[in-house]
């Protein structure tokens, strides 16, 4: 059997060489009379599938034109499934995928010719690898793509091995108490925890099982102090290396983004200037990171690549892995993550379970705290979750808390009338404001033309993060697409002496990018956020967040990877970022994109003020839907069906 050069690593867009051309042979459903049309020529006719996910179709049509329609089917369609955020398809339930009307087959008759197909292999044990030659995987009811499959057993391999391992440092991991704490740390603990003295306090419960589980889940909403914990957490790291005489604990902050990496240092650098008051010695502090980084450098990109520099033959060299944003992970970034993370190195997870799930193949922090709440810790997956749940950064200007409660258990009721209530102060509801754009023209506009008069590239990007509208979607009127295009008309209206002709030059002084790649060449990342400054001698440049703030790096606009204007952005490219003020502008149809994850995670990405523009329909057709993605991970973990 050839092997197939099907889907290169992390480039799955370019892989589509072969172009549908829409003539799908008869399958043998049809030649015995049937079925009029194949399943593969249903979903080509309904728009389903991408040119990817049929030429997957078709190249295996070709090396064996025997092969089954529903099988090709579920090839194309577990091809399909990747790219909306699942690690495989259950082909018991397709019309989550594809809500076209399909002559779909029975669910057994697609498992029998899944199971008979030479394309398929079904591995005998979850942790076993799948044959290499055979493309598609069936286990435990879904099918992958085979790349897919692995990456979901070797993060479950890796999982299980941090899990399992004592830390290098502290106590180790057995069924005792997570309470009991080493005597010499009480006195520490104590100073660094006081709520723990009067009350269950989620927060040390979380740092005592710290020091006792190389594996940590830290969960809550946004200002729930899980970078305070943790940060307390890795006090207590240090001093118990201090104490036994060890070296300090290698440390390393990391998150999926550039900006996510940036606020998670500076909430841990604000949260290690509040320890001298609680009575931790400087000598303790100064022994704590300051800098965060992404975990594309923290793992080593290499040019023109998708691997890493480290894995699990070069693991990294710390102790202690902290990782912000943990939601946004998906399945292969967080598997080689894993893979690389030492032998006896604690893991710990930090992120909001309520928020999107990676765009990519993910959902991958669900179905590890989906293992981790089913098992005890001594069990096949020994990890630690805690859940925080108060709310320490309540601002006296914007009081969000009802409401995102409300959006994340998809209570509508409750959300509605929180809304027209009027009586959240920040929260302003424009009830079927379709064109925020035009109501609200000049205050928006404001914003946008601050942005070029900034004194300098630095103070122009801090100016951005102030206000942001985010959409739903991309495409139509409340897309992110038409919305700039109509935001840049507008200020190419504003600009002296500019004619409506300057809206033609595509980079002008003061247009926001939104970077929609990673290039790991240019140290730039999916969801990087820049813009474009004259500079010194004139030369107008796109200017992008680096290590210091105080410097961003110039790069040339031509030479820039894929990007965007990012005036008005997805909620998807917002994770991880907050705003000042926040315009959620929602479809005035219903889109299959809207979910109450969605809703959740626009209207959390707001610090002072928020904006909800949509219809009352939409909103609570998008609170109904919740983003379940098909994984087999909890599984793998050992523990859910
Ligand atoms: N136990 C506590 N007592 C008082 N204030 C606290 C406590 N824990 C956290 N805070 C404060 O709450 C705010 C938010 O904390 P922190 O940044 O740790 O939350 P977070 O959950 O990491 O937030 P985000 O999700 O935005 O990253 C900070 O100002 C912090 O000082």
């Amino acid at each position: 059997m050839s092997t197939l050069p099907l889907f290169p690593e992390g480039q799955a867009g370019d892989a589509a060489a072969t172009a549908p051309d829409g003539r799908d042979a008869m399958p043998p459903e049809q030649a015995h009379g049937t079925r009029r049309m194949s399943v593969l020529q249903e979903l080509v006719k309904a728009g389903a599938l991408r040119t990817l996910d049929h030429a997957l179709a078709q190249s295996l049509r070709r090396l064996d034109p025997d092969t089954p329609d529903s099988v090709l089917a579920a090839a194309a369609l577990a091809s399909l499934a990747v790219a909306s955020g699942h690690a495989g398809f259950d082909p018991a339930e397709p019309q989550r995928l594809v809500d076209a009307a399909i002559d779909w087959p029975t669910p057994e008759a697609w498992a029998a010719a899944l199971e008979a197909s030479r394309w398929v292999a079904r591995p005998g044990a979850g942790d076993a690898e799948s044959a290499a030659d055979a493309p598609l995987v069936y286990e435990h009811g879904l099918v992958y793509l085979r790349r897919y499959r692995e990456y979901e057993r070797r993060l479950a391999n890796g999982l299980r091995r941090i899990g399992r391992a004592v830390p290098h440092t502290g106590a180790a991991a057995d069924d005792a108490d997570d309470a009991q704490l080493p005597a010499n740390l009480a006195p520490l603990f104590a100073q660094l925890f006081p709520e723990a003295a009067t009350s269950d306090d989620p927060q040390s419960r979380a740092a005592a099982a710290a020091l006792r589980h190389s594996l940590l889940l830290v969960t809550g909403g946004p200002g729930t102090g899980k970078t305070t914990t943790i940060t307390r957490m890795l006090v207590l790291l240090a001093a118990q290396a201090l104490e036994a005489g060890a070296a300090p604990p290698r440390i390393a902050l990391a998150a999926p983004t550039g900006r996510a990496a940036e606020r998670m240092a500076e909430s841990v650098r604000n949260a290690v200037q509040a320890l001298p008051a609680l009575g931790v010695q400087p000598a303790l502090c100064a022994q704590l990171p300051t800098t965060g980084t992404t975990l594309h450098r923290l793992l080593g990109t290499i040019p023109d690549s998708p691997r890493f520099r480290h894995h699990a033959d070069n693991p990294l060299p710390f102790d202690v892995v902290v990782v912000d944003e943990a939601s946004m992970i998906d399945l292969p970034l967080m598997a080689k993550l894993v893979e690389a993370v030492p032998d006896g190195a604690r893991l710990v997870l930090l992120g909001d379970p309520d928020q999107l799930p990676s765009v990519e193949a993910g959902d991958v922090l669900a179905g590890i705290l989906r293992a981790a709440e089913a098992t005890a810790p001594t069990a096949t997956f020994p990890a630690r979750h805690v859940h925080l749940t108060r709310g320490y950064r309540q601002s006296a200007a914007l009081d969000l808390a009802p409401l995102a409660a409300a959006v994340r258990e998809g209570d509508t009721t409750s959300a509605l009338s929180l809304l027209r209530g009027g009586e959240l102060s920040g929260v302003h509801f424009h009830e079927g404001n379709a064109d925020p754009l035009r109501s609200h023209r000049e205050h928006l506009l404001a914003h946008w033309a601050s942005l070029a008069e900034a004194s300098d590239p630095a103070e122009a990007l801090v100016r951005a993060s102030r206000l942001r509208i985010l959409t739903a979607v991309r495409e139509g009127p409340q897309g992110a697409r038409g919305l700039n295009a109509r935001i840049e008309d507008m200020l190419a209206g504003t600009r002296r002496g500019a004619g409506l002709a300057s809206a033609a030059s595509r980079y002008f002084h003061g247009r926001l990018l939104l970077v929609t790649e990673n290039s790991y060449r240019h140290r730039l990342f999916n969801g990087d956020i820049g813009i474009c400054l004259r500079d010194d001698s004139g030369t107008l440049m796109a200017w992008f967040p680096g290590d210091d703030p105080r410097n961003p790096r110039p790069f040339h606009p031509a030479a820039l990877p894929a990007h965007d204007s990012a005036f008005a952005m997805t909620v998807h490219k917002a994770q991880g970022s907050e705003f000042d003020e926040v315009w959620l502008v929602l479809p005035e149809r219903y889109n299959r994109v809207l979910s109450r994850e969605l809703v959740y995670t626009g209207i959390t990405r707001a610090r002072r003020m928020l904006h909800v523009a949509g219809s009352v329909d939409v909103i609570g057709m998008a609170l109904e839907r919740y983003a379940r993605r098909w994984s087999g991970l909890g599984w793998r973990l050992g523990t859910c069906t």
